[in-house]
């Protein structure tokens, strides 16, 4: 990303509803932003409506993954880039993958500590190894831009902090909704929280404790 994206009228609605703004919100490149707020207050939505206006300059890690249970977590992550090759080429993927891709999808898996499952198909994944095999399916993208939708709600506090740490340093850009204050606090540059689908708090995370956060959550 080179330049801020400027979102501007951002509204969520369901059946008529308004859940979410008119918002406004300015991401600078290098901004790590963390979502936070109760459930409900309409993370989800934001996370979602970033996703419709920038489209595919962004990773994304939504809350219910997307993956496909008929596959094995190799084919799972190399979705990702479906739409960088052609038709032949992800077709012969499908029976016989490139040993590129192998060997880049396996340095990804190592990385989050399960390379051990490239083969397993989706559908005999625990919570957290699903969850794992989405964000390395953000991974494999190699985008600049990280939209995630509560990627470690799944995985225990050491390795929560551990995929934080590498969403952090593999992403130019983020926008993560985060339930956990102390993850938000401490991989964030700027926190965003979120009440009754309305920005109630925007400041720099080193400029606030769990204290300031807090409040978003009466
Ligand atoms: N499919 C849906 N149909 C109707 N209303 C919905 C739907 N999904 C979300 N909502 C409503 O939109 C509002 C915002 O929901 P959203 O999922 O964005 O919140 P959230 O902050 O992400 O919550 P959580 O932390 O529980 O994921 C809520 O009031 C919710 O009830």
């Amino acid at each position: 990303m080179r330049a801020p994206l400027e979102l501007d009228g951002l509204s969520g609605f369901f059946g008529g509803q308004r859940v979410l703004g008119p918002l406004s919100l300015t991401i600078a490149p290098g901004e790590k932003i963390a979502l936070v707020g109760k459930s409900g207050a309409g993370k989800s939505t934001l996370v979602r409506l970033i996703h419709d206006r920038v489209g595919d300059m962004a990773a994304l890690v939504p809350q219910e993954l997307g993956l496909v249970n008929a596959l094995p977590v190799f084919h799972n992550v190399f979705m990702a880039r479906l739409d960088q090759h052609n038709t032949l080429y992800n077709l012969v993927t499908l029976l016989r993958p490139f040993r590129a891709d192998r060997d880049a999808i396996t340095g990804i898996l190592e990385q989050l500590d399960m390379a051990d499952k490239l083969w397993s198909s989706a559908a005999r994944l625990s919570g957290g190894q699903r969850q794992r095999t989405a964000i390395a399916r953000a991974l494999f993208r190699e985008a600049d831009l990280l939209l995630a939708d509560e990627p470690v709600s799944a995985l225990d506090g050491p390795l929560a902090h551990a995929v934080m740490g590498l969403l952090r340093e593999r992403f130019d850009t983020f926008v993560v909704a985060l339930h956990d204050v102390e993850l938000a606090l401490t991989y964030s540059t700027r926190v965003v929280g979120i009440q009754g689908g309305e920005i109630a708090l925007d400041a720099a995370s080193d400029s606030l404790t769990a204290a300031d956060i807090r409040p978003l959550y009466d």
